[in-house]
């Protein structure tokens, strides 16, 4: 498991490990670790590469310049640019030169890029404040313009730390070394594009850190540990009934594609109450079929209501018929047009929504570009407004529970990095909700089934050929099951 922190708490964190230890110590663990990733990039050649250090004045730069002069002691040709000269860090800069480096001011910088193998990024870290400024935005254009790979030196400049928002210029790296713990931007888009492949550098700071993580991305293993398996006990309802209340005579589509995730969700039964129930039937032939209100379909221990309802008062009258059940309910696509947060947080079984960026801009009314810059904070409230676990998707899915616990009353955040953006295909969100609610009907707290959906999801995305469709998505999924956890 990934576990992330805002800066705040990685601060108080350091000062606390600080206290009882020599000065200097943790930049020198920092610095060994960055020096280590760069000379890995630099193989098999480090003797005589040219490597530019973007070096600001905090002490993102003294990492970097630290760096620098452990790979200059091993040969490398190191200049240190220096954004602001009487501002560089005076210990990293000394380092530097007495390893045989080189520190130059702004000026030549593009020219001393465009003939680097490699550019280290230390303008800002944890410190940083918005975009780039003008004078550090130049530098940072000429190692993406000159192809020049970009380490980062624990965030790629000009991100927002906290919430992975990027409000004017920012670095694009191709890896970023982070240090003593992930900052939540490093999980979510748009800064994650941005930071490249993420190595974490251990500096001591483990035991310093809270045990409540601001967000959490799952590992295999995680997710593994998730997996529903039968029991010898088992039948099909105690592995979990589901209904699915999808599709319509204009998208009957979506009802099969629900219906298909969910099978290869691992339901022991699915009921499907609704129009398009030959089509259905025609390709899953497993399916229990009716055409009468999902609540005379018979008993389910959770529902899935929305994709390919359509509008309409029908459409609104089948959700509310799902919502009026005492079990958890997924609300997705078109069902997510007609849900009221005061009904929703009135229920007393579960309910989970899972909108993209443009469902999420209708239900919080605002716009998309703005769900889309600021994914945290959308995620977050709408869990919160709507009283229920709410999943976001688009390049990063990102899972938040409403509170109480977590910071500022808000729940528990889950980020998942398994996609990949081949999902971006019609009704590949429908597979999405239909296994989901599987693993809502298996028994899953809501939270979990989001993230273990979302996790296996993006994995089978993955695995399917090239270019995947929504139903070879679906049929990914058994082998991506059976990877995770090898059948007994
Ligand atoms: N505190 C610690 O114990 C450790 C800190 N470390 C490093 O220290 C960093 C934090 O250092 P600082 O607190 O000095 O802060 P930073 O070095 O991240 O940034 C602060 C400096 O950047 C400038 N700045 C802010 N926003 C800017 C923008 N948009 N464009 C251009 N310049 C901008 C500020 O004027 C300030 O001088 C971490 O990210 C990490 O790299 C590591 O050495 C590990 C140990
Ligand atoms: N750029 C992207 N990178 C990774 N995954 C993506 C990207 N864009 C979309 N996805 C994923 O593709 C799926 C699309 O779902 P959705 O938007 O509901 O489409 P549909 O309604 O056609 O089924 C979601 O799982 C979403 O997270
Ligand atoms: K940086």
């Amino acid at each position: 498991m990934r576990t992330a922190y805002r800066v705040e708490t990685v601060r108080a964190a350091e000062r606390a490990l600080m206290a009882r230890l020599p000065a200097g110590t943790l930049m020198a663990r920092a610095a060994a670790g960055l020096a280590a990733a760069c000379a890995e990039l630099l193989r098999p050649r480090l003797y005589g590469a040219r490597v530019v250090l973007l070096v600001g004045s905090g002490d993102n730069g003294g990492d970097a310049l630290y760096a620098g002069a452990r790979l200059a002691r091993r040969g490398a040709a190191v200049t240190a640019v220096l954004l602001n000269e009487e501002r560089a860090h005076p210990g990293g800069l000394a380092a530097l030169r007495a390893a045989g480096g080189r520190a130059a001011g702004a000026a030549g910088a593009e020219r001393l890029i465009a003939r680097a193998r490699l550019v280290v990024d230390g303008i800002t870290g944890i410190g940083g404040r918005g975009g780039l400024r003008q004078d550090a935005a130049g530098p940072a254009a000429a190692a993406a313009e000159h192809g020049v790979p970009v380490v980062a030196v624990d965030l790629p400049s000009g991100v927002d730390a906290d919430t992975g928002e990027v409000h004017g210029a920012a670095v694009r790296a191709a890896l970023t070394v982070t240090f003593g713990a992930w900052k939540p931007g490093l999980l979510v888009d748009p800064a994650r594009a941005l930071a490249g492949e993420v190595r974490l550098v251990d500096i001591g700071l483990g035991p310093e850190l809270p045990p409540e993580p601001d967000l959490v991305a799952f590992d295999d293993a995680d997710a593994a540990a998730l997996l529903p398996r039968p029991e010898a006990e088992s039948d099909k309802y105690r592995r979990g009934v589901i209904g699915i209340a999808a599709g319509s005579a204009r998208y009957p589509g979506a009802a099969v594609l629900t219906v298909g995730g969910a099978l290869r969700g691992g339901a022991g039964a699915v009921r499907y109450a609704g129009p398009a129930g030959g089509g259905v039937i025609g390709r899953y032939p497993e399916t229990l079929v009716s055409e009468g209100r999902p609540s005379e379909a018979g008993r389910v221990q959770a529902w899935v209501v929305g994709p390919g309802l359509g509008g309409g008062p029908e459409a609104a009258a089948t959700v509310a018929d799902v919502l009026a059940a005492d079990v958890p309910v997924l609300v997705d696509a078109d069902g997510l047009h007609s849900i009221d947060p005061e009904r929703l947080r009135a229920r007393s079984a579960p309910t989970v929504l899972t909108p993209h960026a443009g469902e999420a801009a209708a239900l919080l009314g605002t716009s998309r570009d703005r769900v889309e810059s600021a994914r945290l904070a959308s995620v977050s409230e709408l869990a919160v407004r709507y009283g229920a676990v709410a999943l976001l998707k688009g390049s990063t899915t990102l899972i938040a529970e409403p509170g109480p616990g977590g910071p500022e009353g808000r729940g528990r955040v889950l980020a998942n990095t398994t996609g990949t953006p081949w999902l971006a295909t019609a009704g590949s969100g429908d597979v999405l909700s239909g296994l989901i609610g599987a693993l809502l009907a298996a028994g899953l707290a809501p939270l979990d089934a989001a993230a273990l959906g979302a996790h296996l999801h993006g994995l089978a995305g993955r695995a399917a050929p090239v270019p995947p469709m929504a139903s070879t998505v679906t049929e990914a999924l058994p082998g991506v099951w059976a990877a995770l956890s090898p059948r007994r």
